[in-house]
Order: C-alpha cells, then structure tokens, then sequence
C-alpha cells in the first residue's frame, strides 16, 4: 500500500511524476527528429539499459530508493518502460527497412500504451491517497490510521516490539476560537500537526484524528524510549511560540496514550487512549496519562523518574 507522512510529499511526488512524463515525451520527440534527420543517436536510445539513463529512468530509480511502500507499483511501471525501451530499439534497427519497421513500430507504440497506462494508474493511486489527508495539517486523517493499523498489527507481530497509540487534544480550543477566531485556530491546528509530525521518528505516524485530536503511532524498543519520546513532545509544545497575527501565542495539549496489545482491535485501543486522556483533562490538562487498568500513570513523571 502506498503510504506518506504528509500531503506534501504526495503533491511533490504528482509534480515531478508529470515532469517525468514530460521528460518522456521530449524523448520520444528527439527519437522522431534523429529519425527524421539521421543525426547521431544518443546513449538513451541505443544502450541496453537505456530505460536506467533517460529521464524517466531517473525518476523512476529515484522513487524506487527512497519508498519502500510504492515499489509493487513502480516496478509495474518499470517493466512497461523498460519494454518500451526494448521495442524502440528495434525500431532504430529496422531504419531503412520500410516493411519490417512497420511492424516494430506498431510495437513500440503498443508498448508506449501500456507504459502510460502504468504511469496513469500510478497517478490515480496517489490521487486518490490524496484524499485521505487532510488538506488544513496535511498530515494522514483517521481512515488511514485504519488501513494502517493492520500492517502495524503484523510489524509488531514480527519484530515483538511495542506500539503505543497516542490521542493528544488541545487544552480550551474552543477559547482560541472565541478569542481569536476560527482562522488563528486553523494557523494553531496546522502549526501543531506539522510540529508533532516533525518530530516523531521517520518510523511513526502522526494522523489527524479529528477537530483538534491528533494521533501518533510509535514504535518502541523499551518504555524508557517510549516515555522520552513523549517527554521530548510535551516539552516542545508547551514552549513552542505558535505565531498568529501580531503576536505570539503558546498552548497546551493533553495526551492519553496506552500500549497496542496482542489481539487489540482498533476502536478498544483508542477508547483506552481516550479514557487515559479524559482523566488528564479531569486533572489539570497539559500532561500525559498512560492508560493502566488501576490508575492513569503520568508519563512525564515516569519519564523524569526513569532518565534519573
Ligand atoms: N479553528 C478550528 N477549530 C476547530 C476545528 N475542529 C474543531 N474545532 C474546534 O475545537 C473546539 C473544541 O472545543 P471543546 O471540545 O469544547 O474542547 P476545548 O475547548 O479544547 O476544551 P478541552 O478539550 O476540555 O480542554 C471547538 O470550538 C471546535 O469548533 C478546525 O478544524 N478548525
């Protein structure tokens, strides 16, 4: 399944999926004109690999090194690129030779078919991805962290490490509205997702649950880890200068977190998350609560305790 940690990444990956498009298309344009004016062939045409050296190709690797998730997707447009490739070869060789270019020709264009075919449904895959985030923080919206959720369930399955689900809500969001209004309270909001976003591991998720709840998935080796992490979060919110119009202004979130357990479905895990969270607010907000059967344990505290 195809998976970013932000809007941002999506829109630059369309951008520079048309580029490449564009790219291939000024190729295919060069492919006419060497035909046509029998200059010298460039290595883009005539080497083997030539589907690695054009632009194209480029783009293609790009993407193929730094996601893991898209690579089924990727390599289906990488087989028809290289094919094309292959065909437009065989085209160059049957120059001069009227009745069996006609046929290498026909493949080529076959082959060019199917390899836009590929790069469109690629485009229409991440399209549609788009939609499940939300345009305000750009960060994923609560249908992913369901379709997520099961590949998580599986990861922690295989690596026997610890997730731990986090529901952090704004402390009187409602009193930003009414004091500042609606739009200071969409500058805080996406202030807000893009700070948790930047600062949880590249491994974690950070989603946009709802109005002014965000969620973040963790991965941890130990608690310690665990308790750090939200230590390092609360701390950088809390101090954090969220600029509005003509000023500066801070504010406080309150967090509910609980560990992912074996056999947990979805739903259970983010009530236990909620209660954890709606004991925080019950106790002064600006702090986070780990869920426990017995007691809501405070995080921070634990974290001060266990760093000694
Ligand atoms: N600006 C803005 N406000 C939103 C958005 N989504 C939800 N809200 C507001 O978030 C506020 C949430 O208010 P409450 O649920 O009363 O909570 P609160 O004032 O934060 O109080 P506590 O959670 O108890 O600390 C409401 O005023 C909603 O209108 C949004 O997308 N943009």
């Amino acid at each position: 399944m195809l998976q970013k940690a932000m809007i941002s990444e999506i829109d630059i990956e369309l951008i520079t999926l048309n580029q490449a498009i564009r790219d291939h298309f000024a190729w295919a344009n060069k492919l006419i004109e060497f035909s046509l004016f029998d200059d010298r062939m460039d290595n883009s045409f005539t080497d083997p690999k030539s589907h690695e050296i054009c632009a194209f190709g480029h783009w293609l690797r790009l993407q193929l090194t730094s996601s893991e998730e898209n690579t089924a997707a990727l390599l289906a447009i990488e087989a028809t690129h290289e094919i094309m490739h292959d065909a437009m070869r065989e085209v160059i060789h049957c120059i001069g030779n009227p009745r069996a270019l006609r046929e290498k020709l026909n493949n080529y264009f076959h082959a060019q078919i199917h390899f836009l075919e590929a790069t469109d449904r690629y485009k229409t895959e991440l399209i549609s991805l788009r939609n499940c985030y939300d345009t305000l923080t750009g960060l994923p919206l609560r249908q992913l962290l369901y379709k997520d959720f099961s590949r998580i369930a599986n990861l922690r399955h295989l690596k026997g490490s610890t997730f731990y689900l986090s529901l952090i809500d704004i402390d009187y969001f409602k009193a930003v509205n009414d004091t500042w209004g609606h739009n200071v309270g969409d500058i805080i909001l996406k202030e807000l997702g893009q700070l948790l976003a930047s600062n949880v591991r590249m491994v974690d998720r950070c989603y946009r649950f709802g109005g002014e709840e965000f969620i973040v998935l963790q991965e941890c080796q130990n608690y310690s880890d665990f308790t750090a992490v939200m230590l390092r979060i609360m701390n950088i919110v809390r101090t954090h200068d969220f600029i509005i119009p003509g000023k500066a202004i801070k504010i406080t979130v309150t967090c509910g977190t609980t560990t992912v357990r074996e056999g947990d479905e979805l739903q259970a895990i983010i009530d236990r998350a909620d209660k954890a969270m709606y004991f925080g607010k019950q106790n002064g907000r600006n702090q986070c609560r780990l869920w426990s059967e017995n007691n809501m344990i405070d995080i921070e505290r634990s974290a001060t305790i266990l760093a000694r």
